[in-house]
């Protein structure tokens, strides 16, 4: 006896790199357990139009290597009212769903938060590139939006070490700033510019010239983008140090597409499932995640109102090995 029978799924917010690899898991895992599976195009702005359809174990056939998302995504005002959240669930119970996986970031949790206020029994799955959501170590998407990053910044490197330059890269991030960070440990970058530690853009010049003087050949500097413009800090760089030249890269979408990572495909897989199996079980409005690992399922009230840590102990580490 399982507690749902037709479930739907949906992607929303700003897509990321492991989207579909999720779908294809709560699609696959549902018909798998005897469930009917729809879904749902555009996010909340599909759910509104009713634009829902059947999914079966082709439909999601040669997706799981495949970045953004099959199921495309929107930002939709309209599901931010009571009215629109009341027609959503409406638009659901006259199809006969009873349940549906979320896939998306904080937004989008807090949209499901409201359709189980609403009746229906939801599942939250971390789709952003931003790792901006408490209670899970990872969100779907971050390992390959930071290894873009990485992998930038190689190229970089090159160019900037032969004309002794400062590269400042700005990454995506809203307002975290774990892909500046991960990025910037395993790229080495000189500097990393994140919203949750304060910084003097002076002193930032000062290391720069202390290091060049002592043989540095070229300078990084991550900017996230929840801390301005990289063109701000390059002004900054070029009154103090005009020798290093500051070239300002801004990364942008580069970061949100592209073929998900390993890593990401199998937290999508595992997280996928998960969301299904907790359905079944009469469990609703969680968010999944992982913690040291392990399957979790947390409260959404929870998520959406507890800031994510920022691990200080890697990004000194970053700082002390970047000298
Ligand atoms: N408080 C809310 N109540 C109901 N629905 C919401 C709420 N906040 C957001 N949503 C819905 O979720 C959609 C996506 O939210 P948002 O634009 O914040 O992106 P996100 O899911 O946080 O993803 P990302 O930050 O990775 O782009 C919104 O367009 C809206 O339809
Ligand atoms: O795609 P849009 O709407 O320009 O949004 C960009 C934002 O979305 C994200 O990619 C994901 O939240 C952020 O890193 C960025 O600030
Ligand atoms: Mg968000």
């Amino acid at each position: 006896m399982t507690a749902v029978k037709k479930i739907a799924v949906l992607t929303s917010g700003g897509d990321s790199q492991g989207m579909n690899a999720a779908v294809r898991a709560v699609v696959r895992s549902g018909l798998y357990f005897g469930l009917e599976v729809f879904g749902i195009q555009r996010g909340y702005q599909g759910l509104l139009n009713d634009d829902i359809f059947p999914m079966d174990l082709r439909s999601v056939g040669d997706i799981i290597q495949r970045g953004g998302t099959v199921l495309q995504s929107a930002r939709c005002l309209e599901f931010t009212t009571e009215e629109g959240q009341k027609k959503g669930a409406q638009i659901l119970r006259n199809r006969g769903i009873d349940g549906v996986v979320v896939i998306g970031g904080d937004g989008s949790y807090q949209g499901a938060n409201k359709l189980t206020k609403q009746g229906i029994k939801t599942m939250c799955l971390p789709g952003t590139i931003d790792n901006d959501i408490s209670f899970t170590d990872y969100t779907i998407g971050f390992d390959t939006a930071v290894s873009i990053v990485v992998d930038a910044i190689n190229k970089l490197r090159d160019t900037m070490s032969s004309h002794e330059r400062s590269s400042i890269v700005e990454v995506m991030g809203r307002h975290c700033g774990d892909i500046a960070l991960h990025a910037g440990l395993a790229s080495g970058a000189e500097t990393i510019l994140v919203p949750e530690v304060e910084f003097d853009l002076n002193e930032v010049s000062d290391r720069m010239k202390q290091n060049f003087k002592h043989g540095k050949r070229h300078s990084i500097i991550i900017v996230a983008e929840g801390v301005g413009k990289g063109e701000t800090v390059a002004q900054v760089i070029q009154e103090n140090c005009p020798d290093y030249e500051p070239r300002v890269t801004v990364l942008g979408h580069i970061q949100r597409g592209g073929t998900p990572t390993a890593f990401d495909r199998n937290l999508a897989s595992r997280l996928g499932d998960f969301a299904v199996r907790q359905l079944i079980e009469g469990i609703s409005d969680k968010a999944c995640g992982t913690i040291d690992g392990k399957l979790v399922a947390t409260d959404i009230d929870k998520v959406v109102n507890t800031k994510k840590d920022f691990n200080m102990e890697l990004y000194e580490l970053a700082l002390r090995l970047s000298q």
